[in-house]
């Protein structure tokens, strides 16, 4: 049985909301203010219930006094600014007055049901309680024990188990799909589906009916009803990668998904109920998008109830190196490396002062190509190519049939890359692409180029070479994005 502390100044909610919670098992203890609420020992408690607006303190002071003990905050002043500041300070979730009783019971229920399994997990680790404060080298498939991704470790675990829409903050490469799974995984939909979709990878006239789905008709091609990715998702968790790519009229839909929790796919007149989480993820300023007129604002104050920001990797300190050695175990047990390879020490101290632009994933490609490369079982700064600029091998190149060592040594010696001294990437890039636009779709001369569309879409807003559109005629026009 949960022991439920009510905190609230109105004597007939608090003993209304009691008389529902003891009806559902619970123990309830009560309470006018945070003074009454502070002279219980509040860590005996599995959830505090409390009003934000009380006669003295407010309702948030009790997420400092109660340490690791959830905060569900009900608020009367249903205003989003309100009860996003509580979330923001640490509160488990909140609820709008007058509240829904079964909304109530389901929200009371989800938190006591995710913090048990949470002391389960944290008992069965063996680690301390308070564990929230321990550092960690790692959390999900994240690596990192600097203060900054300690910090993010902490805001990951808080926000997971509510019920809350996550808006993931980072520049690209920096792990916010990670950050979005770890939230999925300790969240209390973490045995339903966790659906990715990469906004920016999804051509714009197909996102709509991708993540909606349509009905049989709806458009030339559309020959059969199908479901979208919303629904793929429904009971767990929907993950939206650049969504400040997101097609405005895609934004209005989605804005119905999360005030109504309805889905109305493309060419239907009926809506669904779906039940689905949404974490959300962009490297761009969205506040600016929003003022240039490219982002719904009310979307945008949805979508950022709870916000979690990943740091640039180049302000991880020595953090690099722990990532560093991660991806070389990884990445030599995919390629089936015979023999341990190691960071030389002057490697170690390249990878600590390079400012890694492309962050993780940059890190990432230079350990796969320094594997490919190095042939005495180390890897020093030639190979990790820390110090020529951001040159990066293709993708499809590293990722090659490259199943011997001898293969892989070939690939090596035979420079597959022997113009990169004279030629920067960039500028092959550059050239590359007005080259073959006119003659090649996106999707080919990205694999061409060994890189994803998301990637070649970046890096033609990053060097200034806009996707032609192609006009009735056929012919082609650069258009501005
Ligand atoms: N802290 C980390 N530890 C280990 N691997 C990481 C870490 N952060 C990122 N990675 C790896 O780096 C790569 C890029 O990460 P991810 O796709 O999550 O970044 P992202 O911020 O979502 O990028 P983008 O904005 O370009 O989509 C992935 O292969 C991921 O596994």
């Amino acid at each position: 049985m949960s022991d439920i502390l009510v905190v609230e100044d109105e004597s007939i909610i608090r003993s209304a909301l009691k008389r529902l919670l003891e009806r559902h098992q619970y123990t309830v203890t009560e309470a006018e203010s945070v003074t009454e609420a502070s002279q219980h020992e509040l860590n005996r408690f599995d959830l505090i219930i409390t009003d934000l607006r009380l006669p003295g303190a407010p309702g948030t002071e009790l997420i400092d006094m109660a340490k690791g003990i959830p905060v569900l905050i009900m608020t009367s002043y249903a205003s989003m600014r309100s009860a996003v500041d509580a979330m923001k300070m640490g509160a488990v979730d909140y609820i709008a007055k007058p509240f829904d009783h079964e909304e109530m019971v389901r929200t009371v229920g989800r938190i006591v049901d995710a913090q048990r399994k949470q002391k389960v997990r944290i008992e069965g680790d063996d680690t301390e309680e308070g564990d929230e404060h321990q550092p960690h080298s790692t959390l999900g498939d994240l690596v990192g024990s600097c203060e900054a991704m300690q910090r993010l470790y902490r805001r990951i675990k808080r926000v997971a188990p509510a019920d809350v829409t996550v808006l993931i903050h980072g520049e690209s490469g920096t792990g916010k799909e990670l950050a979005a799974r770890a939230i999925h995984q300790l969240s209390p939909r973490h045995d339903q589906a966790l659906v990715s979709v990469n906004c920016a990878a999804i051509p714009e006239s197909l996102i709509e009916s991708e993540l909606f789905g349509h009905e049989k008709g709806a458009f030339t091609g559309a020959t059969a009803t199908r479901q979208g990715l919303v629904e793929a998702a429904e009971g767990g968790t929907l993950f939206l990668d650049e969504i400040g790519e997101l097609p405005m009229e895609a934004q209005a839909r989605l804005l119905r998904v999360l005030q109504e929790n309805e889905v109305r796919r493309v060419g239907s007149v009926h809506a669904r109920t779906v039940d689905v989480r949404l974490i959300a993820a962009t490297h761009r300023n969205l506040k600016q998008l929003v003022k240039e007129g490219r982002f719904r604002e009310d979307l945008y104050y949805r979508l950022q109830v709870i916000e979690v920001t990943l740091p640039p990797l180049r302000e991880r300190g020595q953090d690099v190196i722990e990532i560093a050695e991660h991806l070389l175990a990884k990445h030599s047990r995919r390629l089936k490396m015979e023999h341990p390879v190691v960071l030389t020490k002057t490697a170690r101290k390249a990878l600590v002062k390079y400012d890694w632009p492309g962050n993780v994933r940059e890190l990432e490609n230079a350990i796969q190509r320094s594997l490919i490369l190095c042939d005495n079982g180390e890897i020093g700064t030639e190979e990790l190519g820390v110090d020529q600029g951001d040159w990066q091998i293709p993708d499809t190149l590293v990722n090659q049939d490259t199943d011997t060592p001898e293969s892989r040594a070939a690939n090596g010696s035979n420079n597959t890359a022997p113009d990169t001294d004279e030629l920067s990437l960039e500028d092959y890039f550059q050239h590359f692409v007005l080259e073959h636009q006119d003659s090649m779709s996106e999707t080919e001369l990205a694999q061409k180029l060994g890189i994803s569309r998301k990637c070649l879409w970046e890096r033609r807003q990053r060097l200034g070479i806009p996707r032609p559109k192609k006009n009735a005629n056929g012919s082609t026009a650069n258009a501005t994005q």
